[in-house]
């Protein structure tokens, strides 16, 4: 393995790295039978799910090393919690290279620290080889030519870096991975990467910390939750039919046991939560008509108000514009109770407790209970946003139909 710097066309200063390629592959690989999910949406499912995979993994790859005799192996290290301890770590300072490389553990990379939305370096893919789909194959790489101009390093180090292997380094190169510094870093300061667009959850879960005032923060809301807030106003019955259908419509998402609807930074609800909620407060009528429609098939309804609803509902799939027919006072009231039952999960604490608590925690002290109430602080501020979402789209939705009964009232002389 060796490392090189390198000067690009624009005059940025680079570092590249010569990955070994079976180093990335092993470790691509190992990342691989963890199937480690490195997707925005961790969830309380996901730390289940990838910890019963780890287990897995311990248990077909290591535990058959133990058992074998006469096994070389000291069980003291070998045991599945020193297993998991292991693949943190590896975890922490892996990341998607790219499509060509895959996951990996990439010499000098995983130095720096991570910064939401603000990071100080990139990781470029040299060669064509690299190239997705996409521009972008990660956060990571990126198009070179949209770079900003300067650099940081002075002349001295520019000579020094003409100097060096330059011309050991080729386009085609499948093995070089560069590292290119796109803003000016002050002298002393910490140089930041970043590892993504991550809630707290995630980078909790994946990295050990959090971020105050992390702006891709999300609160999830399991669908079981709302299976259960359903339950306690509805029959049985008429829970699992209205998800029912809700699922024939096309808006699940993933595996039946582990779904759940996401809430943005703003309090925003997915719209599949909203279609759900919708469809849950569908009169009879209505909902036996769309239901009716739905098994026919397709697009063959009978009924013209059905279509309408049906289009209705997937041109909101498509357009957030059209969000607003969605927000009837019942579903608002939803959103509410569903804000509640879900804030009741962290305890009898109260957020000002919480907040408190992290005033009087330090950073360095107790890191678990710092970043545990980061989250919890966060998350429940989204909480906080949900309802004022609720209540301010039921006020406007309410307002706007009430101009819209005026106006009607008015045409008719009443
Ligand atoms: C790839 S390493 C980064 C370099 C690391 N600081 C080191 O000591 O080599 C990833 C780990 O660094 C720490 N880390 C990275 N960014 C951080 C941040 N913004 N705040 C707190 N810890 C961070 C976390 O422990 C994370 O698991």
């Amino acid at each position: 393995m060796r490392e090189v710097w390198v000067r690009n066309p624009l005059g940025l200063v680079t570092f590249s790295f010569c990955l070994n390629k079976n180093l990335c592959l092993w470790f691509g690989l190992l990342m691989k039978l963890t199937t480690f999910c490195v997707v925005l949406n961790f969830t309380r499912q996901t730390v289940q799910e990838d910890k019963a995979l780890i287990y897995e993994d311990w248990s077909e790859n290591i535990l058959p090393l133990l058992d074998s005799e006469p096994s070389k192996l000291n069980s003291i290290f070998f045991g599945v919690e020193q297993y998991f301890a292991a693949k943190s770590l590896i975890s922490s300072r892996s990341f998607e290279i790219d499509d060509y490389h895959g996951f990996g553990m990439v010499p000098l990379a995983d130095l720096f620290n991570h910064k939401t939305g603000a990071e100080d370096v990139h990781f470029t893919a040299l060669s064509s080889n690299y190239e997705s789909d996409d521009d972008e194959v990660d956060e990571g790489i990126v198009d070179e030519e949209a770079l900003p101009q300067n650099t940081s390093m002075d002349k001295t180090e520019e000579s020094v870096v003409s100097d060096m292997e330059c011309s050991s380094v080729t386009e085609d190169d499948t093995s070089m991975l560069e590292m290119v510094l796109i803003k000016d870093v002050s002298s002393g300061a910490e140089v930041f990467n970043t590892y993504g667009i991550l809630g707290n959850a995630a980078l909790l879960h994946r990295y050990g910390f959090t971020e105050q005032d992390n702006a891709y923060d999300i609160v999830n809301i399991d669908l079981e939750l709302v299976i259960q807030w359903c339950s306690s106003l509805f029959s049985d019955r008429h829970s699992r039919s209205r998800i029912s259908l809700w699922r024939r419509l096309g808006y699940s998402s993933g595996s039946e046991n582990s779904e759940y609807f996401e809430i943005s930074f703003d309090g925003e609800p997915q719209i599949e939560l909203l279609i759900l909620l919708f469809i849950i407060f569908l009169p009879d009528d209505v909902y036996n008509k769309l239901d009716l429609s739905v098994a026919i098939a397709g697009n063959c309804h009978e009924s013209s108000e059905t279509t309408l609803l049906i289009d209705n509902i997937f041109s909101l799939k498509e357009s957030k514009m059209s969000m607003k027919p969605l927000l009837t006072k019942e579903v608002c009231d939803a959103l509410l109770s569903l804000a509640d039952i879900r804030e009741s999960l962290y305890g009898l604490k109260s957020i000002e407790d919480d907040i408190e608590a992290l005033e009087k925690c330090s950073f360095v002290g107790d890191k678990k209970v710092y970043h545990s109430l980061v989250l919890r602080i966060s998350e429940r501020k989204i909480l906080q946003k949900l309802r004022n979402y609720a209540s301010k789209s039921y006020k406007i939705t309410n307002s706007s139909s009430a101009r819209k009964k005026l106006k009607r009232a008015t045409k008719r002389g009443i």
